[in-house]
């Protein structure tokens, strides 16, 4: 299968998916908002700032207009930050209402709006109107870019309320070292990614302050608890967070130190304060503005998220993290299901 791909994103995980996508055959245009990124990557098939020590294919184009990218496209991938996909998306709107191509759309992005509290595939169906595009299909699970860039394998999910979508989905993505599966469930799938990231900046806090492996199973085991109690009450599959999406996702992300968030969580551990650690980065750590949202989100549906109060209280409210630690332990005992 080839087809022409646009992909709107091009940081660590959106430009390696476009190598990967023309690795496959298919024709790719990669867009960034940032020139001067936009000339490295088509002059010199590097993308230094956000994936280090790699060779981008010579046949994958780069553009910072939106319109030359979007041109013939027939798959549209978001990945931007999930701050970013409201406005990105209704630019796209604008594109796709002058070229009639009517694209099917697919996203990789993990989070959720501040103050919407809506789910990635949520905000791209409100801003780009179903007359002007075809389904929307969400690719998720432990998948961090710099092992993509290896050719590690990588086994993800394509999650879409239309099974042909998410079938052609994982046709398109599909190879020797990158498997997709197929998932009906998208409020699962997009819950299990957004909220994992909360989990992630616990278990590299923890690491920072010294804790072992038992404090950081027990952290990822029933912050997956209470995601899935999230979940839940969306009508979420429960399944979905046994899954690539859930437990996956929870492992590579909360035990890695290819991970921002866990990277992040590591130097708050250290002492660093959330400010420094967002200003060194560099690359956007989804978990902090997550916390927020996942936060308000529990309370506003009376979802009990103990582990998530507790990083949204360090985050937000300056809680010394070993008291939060503490508080957490010194909760009543409880049956564990
Ligand atoms: N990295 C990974 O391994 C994986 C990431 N993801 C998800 O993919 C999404 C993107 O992450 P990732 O690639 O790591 O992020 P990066 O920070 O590496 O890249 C994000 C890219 O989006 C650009 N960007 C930021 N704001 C805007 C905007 N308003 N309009 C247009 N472009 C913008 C950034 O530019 P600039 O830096 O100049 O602001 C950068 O080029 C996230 O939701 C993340 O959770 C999912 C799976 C794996
Ligand atoms: O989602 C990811 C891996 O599956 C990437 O996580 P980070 O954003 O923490 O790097």
């Amino acid at each position: 299968m080839s087809e022409k791909i646009a992909v709107l994103g091009a940081g660590s995980w959106g430009s390696i998916l476009a190598n990967l996508l023309d690795e496959n055959g298919n024709e790719v245009s990669l867009w960034s908002y940032n020139p001067e990124q936009v000339k490295e990557l088509n002059e010199k098939h590097t993308n230094t700032h956000y994936i280090k020590d790699f060779t981008y294919s010579e046949t994958l184009k780069a553009y910072s207009d939106l319109k030359q990218a979007l041109e013939g496209a027939t798959t549209i991938l978001f990945v931007v930050p999930t701050k970013a996909v409201r406005s990105v998306a209704s630019d796209t709107k604008a594109v796709l209402a002058e070229l009639k191509t009517k694209p099917q759309l697919v996203h990789a992005s993990k989070g959720i709006e501040q103050g919407t509290y809506k789910r990635v595939s949520e905000i791209l169906a409100e801003e780009i109107p179903a007359e002007l595009r075809r389904s929307i299909t969400v690719l998720s699970g432990p998948s961090h870019a710099e092992d993509v860039a290896k050719r590690d394998i990588t086994l993800v999910t394509a999650a879409s309320t239309d099974l042909d979508a998410a079938k052609h989905v994982q046709q398109l993505f599909m190879n020797r070292y990158f498997r997709v599966y197929t998932n009906s469930d998208v409020i699962g799938v997009e819950i299990a990614a957004a909220l994992k990231n909360i989990i992630a900046l616990g278990t590299g806090a923890l690491n920072g302050l010294g804790y072992g492996d038992n404090a950081k199973a027990a952290l990822m085991t029933r912050g997956l608890a209470e995601i899935s109690r999230l979940g839940a009450s969306f009508g979420a599959n429960p399944q979905t967070f046994t899954g690539l999406a859930g437990v996956g996702d929870i492992i590579v992300t909360g035990t890695s130190q290819n991970s921002r968030n866990y990277r992040a969580g590591d130097e708050l551990g250290k002492g660093q304060t959330l400010e420094e650690v967002v200003d060194t980065m560099g690359m956007v750590i989804e978990g902090v503005a997550t916390t927020k949202a996942a936060y308000e989100l529990s309370k506003q549906r009376g979802v009990e998220m103990p582990i998530t109060e507790a990083i949204y209280q360090v985050l937000y409210e300056g809680k010394d993290i070993r008291k939060a630690i503490s508080d957490l332990m010194m909760r009543e005992g409880r049956s564990e299901f």
